[in-house]
């Protein structure tokens, strides 16, 4: 696939899909709690359907009615059956991850595997501190996809310090802890989303946070009883970044993305992007099935350079790739600071960006975890081609790139767009009014 600069500017008002976090969970509390969870908006993407796949074969009854609207009859908490095969949780490394805190707690086997992507991620940050709940799991060297789990038939309550910011961990925890008798206790030294314990509260669980510095302390009192509620997912603040960036890059554009999830623990990228300088307004601010959404309008921006700090990064962990895009095209040196956590995303994300700007002469250096690019202003060179590594917020963010550039940008796959943003190519060319990505194979 390969996008050429926008002959012209890119307007217009989409509704971008289901947010990726929000729709995992949605399924999984829809698998857990009694009774019948009718859900709206669920993204579609690959990453979800395995999902909900998993929660099939664990015994869910998953339903789709209409597009972005599922019905899950649950099984109770601790009514997880034994599935019959082997669990694929395709690219998605939240499935994988939060589907060990629910195997964790449930006295069944089963084995998980992934793509050639999620075999190579880190499951230890999960599978160490679920042991100590009595649930066993033996994996690859690293304890690495495939991996097989004997679940605890009387788990342990963890209380458990996540070494690592990471939304994930903490979610397996949480969720290992729904099935344990008394109270799990995580404890984050840094804020990460809170999807879960949002969701914990709506489905019915006793849930305390207390803030303590940059972190919080969460509790969860273990055997509630989940109660199926209705779940609204908000369009994902990870897909809007992407018309939005493009908007800011192409001249002379405006573009709305509507019903954006604007929850606090997610919007890094939005604080960063007006740092520089962007043109980006809110509108129609309300919540909706529980999260803050609105309507969010971007304007080409002469952009600035940035120095994004450390502590902000689990607010924006999933938009470095295309915030770096951002940063190609403005006045000055940029520094990305603390991404270390970028090493262990779909593909080694700090390299990847590194080779997306290099291939489009961008001149970018990896100090450290820190990335920095020193730009002056003009748009990128473009001309690349950049190579996604499986991973599709590399895909979608060179596209963007490609769009604003001097030259056209190839990528060598875009099939993994579809994890988290079915539709991309064609609401991207809707909005510039042209094919302005095409299919590689129709250019000659
Ligand atoms: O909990 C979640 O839904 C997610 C958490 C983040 O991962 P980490 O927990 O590994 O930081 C993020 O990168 C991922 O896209 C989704
Ligand atoms: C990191 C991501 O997802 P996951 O960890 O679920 O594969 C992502 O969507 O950018």
């Amino acid at each position: 696939m390969r996008a050429s600069a926008a002959q012209g500017s890119l307007q217009g008002r989409l509704t971008v899909p289901g947010d990726k976090s929000v729709s995992h969970r949605a399924l999984m509390f829809g698998a857990l709690a009694v009774g019948t969870t009718e859900i709206t908006g669920l993204l579609e993407g690959e990453d979800v359907l395995r999902t909900s796949a998993a929660m099939r074969a664990l015994g869910a009854e998953v339903e789709r009615l209409a597009e972005g609207h599922w019905r899950v009859a649950g099984r109770g908490v601790g009514g997880l059956v034994e599935p019959a095969d082997v669990l694929d949780m395709g690219n998605s490394g939240t499935a994988a991850r939060l589907i060990c805190g629910l195997l964790a707690g449930h006295p069944l086997f089963a084995v998980l595997t992934g793509d050639a992507s999620l075999r190579k991620r880190p499951m230890r940050r999960v599978t160490d501190p679920l042991s100590a709940s009595g649930a066993r799991f033996s994996g690859r060297a690293g304890g690495r996809l495939p991996l097989a789990v004997e679940g605890a038939a009387d788990p342990m309550p963890l209380d458990y310090r996540v070494p690592v910011p990471s939304a994930q961990v903490k979610s397996a925890v949480l969720l290992a802890g729904l099935c344990a008798r008394g109270t799990t206790r995580v404890e984050e030294r840094e804020a990460t989303r809170d999807h879960t314990e949002n969701m914990l509260r709506h489905f019915g669980a006793t849930v305390r946070v207390a803030a303590e510095g940059h972190g919080r302390i969460i509790e969860l009192d273990g055997q509630p009883e989940l109660r199926a509620a209705p779940v609204v997912v908000p369009a994902d603040p990870s897909s809007a970044a992407f018309p939005l960036v493009a908007a800011l890059l192409v001249p002379g554009s405006e573009v709305t993305v509507q019903g954006v999830g604007l929850n606090p623990l997610r919007t890094g990228l939005f604080t960063t992007l007006r740092e520089m300088g962007a043109h980006l307004s809110v509108s129609n601010e309300r919540v909706e099935g529980g999260e803050p959404v609105g309507d969010l309008t971007a304007r080409f921006s002469e952009l600035r350079a940035v120095d994004v700090p450390p502590e902000r990064a689990p607010s924006m962990i999933d938009e470095y790739p295309v915030l770096a895009v951002a940063a190609a095209f403005a006045r000055g040196t940029s520094r990305f600071r603390g991404l270390a956590e970028l090493r262990v995303k779909e593909s080694d994300r700090l390299a990847a960006t590194l080779a997306l700007l290099a291939a489009n002469g961008v001149p970018a250096t990896v100090e450290g975890d820190d990335l920095i690019i020193a730009r002056d202003g003009r748009p990128a060179a473009g001309g690349g081609l950049v190579e996604t590594h499986m991973d599709h917020r590399i895909a979608m963010s060179a596209l963007v790139m490609g769009l604003a550039s001097t030259a056209p940008v190839t990528v060598d796959d875009t099939g993994f767009i579809d994890t988290s943003f079915p539709g991309f190519t064609a609401m991207m060319n809707g909005i510039a009014g042209q094919p302005a990505i095409t299919p590689a194979e129709e250019l000659a």
